[in-house]
């Protein structure tokens, strides 16, 4: 008998959200055990929900890293939090991430206001308690249950793993039961062509964070599997002006190459394949506006 037939397996969905740069990639990659979501110190770098499964005792928990909240302004912004709430309020469960260091400021609050609407199982998760004092915590989580009735509360640091498990523990005891859903072994369900194109956009931001703010997306165009187990792969950084492009490709096209060594190392790594990568840098101004674009990266696209 396989696992999946065992009546006894659970399996269901759990929205990880928090503010930006709150450490939702990085727990997910403590959880999962392997790079999964791009971890970057620059916010909002997640836009895509990248999924990670976890089997804890007889439980698959699949994650949905959900871009960080913030005070949405373009079209993209608002499609990218309205994705993250969609979420949330179709999840088994619920985990509020909360940078115990920050602690409540007016963006945590403004998040506890828009949970309290979502009537799904709710966990509290004060993440870098590496970085403060253990009675500022005690203090925290008291002020933070009284905003919202959380189910549970668990203190964690996501960089060094601890309190992690426990977290985890707690998760695979609140998914319905029922079959798995995912294959044993697959740990993400992101497809590699777009976890190879946010690696590309991640490299792109180490080298031109100020010069590019949030102005850049990369598509992954071809992944070709070639007869001597190597892989081919094209991929188009999109800009909306020519003078981005121009920094992008860099004094000779010196950055752009740059970008593509970086990029490629770490894609061969993921593929576990030698790869040859190819990158195209086009203008498509207005691109934040282009329907096409958000159904790329899994958006809806918000009308108005
Ligand atoms: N000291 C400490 N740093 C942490 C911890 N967890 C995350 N960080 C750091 O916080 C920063 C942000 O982490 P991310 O995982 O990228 O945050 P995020 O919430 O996913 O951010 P976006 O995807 O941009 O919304 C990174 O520099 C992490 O290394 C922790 O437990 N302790």
């Amino acid at each position: 008998m396989t696992k999946t037939d065992d009546t006894n397996t659970r399996a269901g969905f759990v929205a990880l959200i928090g503010a930006p740069n709150a450490g939702k990639s990085t727990l997910l990659n403590a959880l999962v055990g392997s790079k999964v979501s791009i971890v970057s110190h620059k916010v909002q770098t997640t836009r895509t929900m990248v999924r990670g499964i976890v089997i804890e005792d007889n439980s698959q928990i699949i994650f949905v890293d959900t871009p960080g909240i913030f005070k949405p302004k373009r079209r993209l912004d608002r499609a990218m939090v309205t994705s993250a709430w969609g979420g949330a309020g179709d999840a088994d469960a619920v985990a509020l991430l909360l940078d115990s260091r920050k602690g409540l400021d007016e963006e945590a609050e403004a998040i506890l206001v828009k949970l309290n609407e979502i009537k799904r199982p709710k966990i509290l998760v004060l993440n870098k308690i590496d970085l403060i004092e253990r009675s500022r915590l005690l203090e925290l989580t008291a002020k933070v249950n009284a905003l919202v009735a959380f189910d549970h509360t668990f203190m964690v640091s996501a960089l060094k793993g601890q309190g992690v498990q426990d977290f985890c523990k707690q998760l695979a005891s609140m998914m319905p039961e029922g079959p798995w859903l995912y294959p044993e072994d697959q740990i993400s369900d992101a497809p590699l062509r777009m976890l190879a194109a946010e690696i590309t956009r991640e490299k792109l931001y180490e080298r031109l964070h100020q010069e590019l703010p949030y102005q850049s997306t990369v598509e992954t165009d071809q992944w070709q599997q070639r007869p001597d187990g190597s892989v081919r792969i094209e991929q188009t950084i999109f800009v909306e002006r020519d003078s981005q492009r121009k920094i992008i490709l860099g004094k000779g096209g010196q950055t752009i190459k740059a970008i593509g060594q970086a990029s490629r190392r770490e894609i061969s790594e993921i593929a576990e394949a030698p790869v040859h990568l190819f990158l195209f840098v086009k203008v498509r101004e207005n691109w934040g506006d282009d329907p096409q674009r958000y159904r790329e990266m899994g958006l809806e696209f918000p009308r108005g």
